[in-house]
């Protein structure tokens, strides 16, 4: 078996709805998405030839998905009232919305995911939240 690590970050704001104590206010994180990918023999042919597959074909495709989060405001759907995300809206600023609580269990099953639609042989994806804590997905 062979295995390959990457990683991105992300720096965002959120605040988690239901949540008894300091992170149901509003905060940011400099997220860390750290993703394994993971394979029992390596490519035959080409320009991958004895790689599991390139690093940089690994590192763009997990930096382009995490791009896609750096320097919103996460909110979970239906935890704003439609009036607020107007108003924020309004002022400028960019919400990703998203149809999950953004603990960081959910957000490596997110990054897990795309990364396989994207054709990566993920086997594992870690979020920190802080450099202490994280949290992974190992995939079904
Ligand atoms: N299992 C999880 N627990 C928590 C999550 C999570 O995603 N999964 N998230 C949070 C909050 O987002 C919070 O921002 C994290 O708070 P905390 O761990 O307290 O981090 P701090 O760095 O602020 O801790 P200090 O020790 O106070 O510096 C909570 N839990
Ligand atoms: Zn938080």
């Amino acid at each position: 078996m062979f295995g390959l690590k990457t990683e991105a970050s992300f720096d965002g704001a959120h605040f988690l709805a239901d949540y008894y104590g300091k992170c149901e206010n509003l905060h940011g994180h400099r997220w860390r998405v750290v993703a394994y990918a993971r394979q029992e023999s390596l490519q035959t042919e080409g320009t991958m030839r004895d790689m599991v597959l390139d690093f940089g074909v690994f590192k763009k495709a997990l930096r382009s998905i995490v791009g896609e989060f750096d320097h919103m405001f996460l909110v979970e759907e239906g935890t704003l009232k439609q009036a607020t995300v107007d108003a924020l809206e309004g002022e400028g600023f960019t919400l990703k919305m998203l149809p999950f609580r953004t603990t960081a269990e959910n957000l490596a099953r997110y990054f897990y995911g795309r990364l396989e639609q994207e054709g990566i042989p993920v086997a594992q994806v870690d979020v920190y939240e802080t450099p202490l804590n994280c949290a992974s997905y190992f995939g079904e």
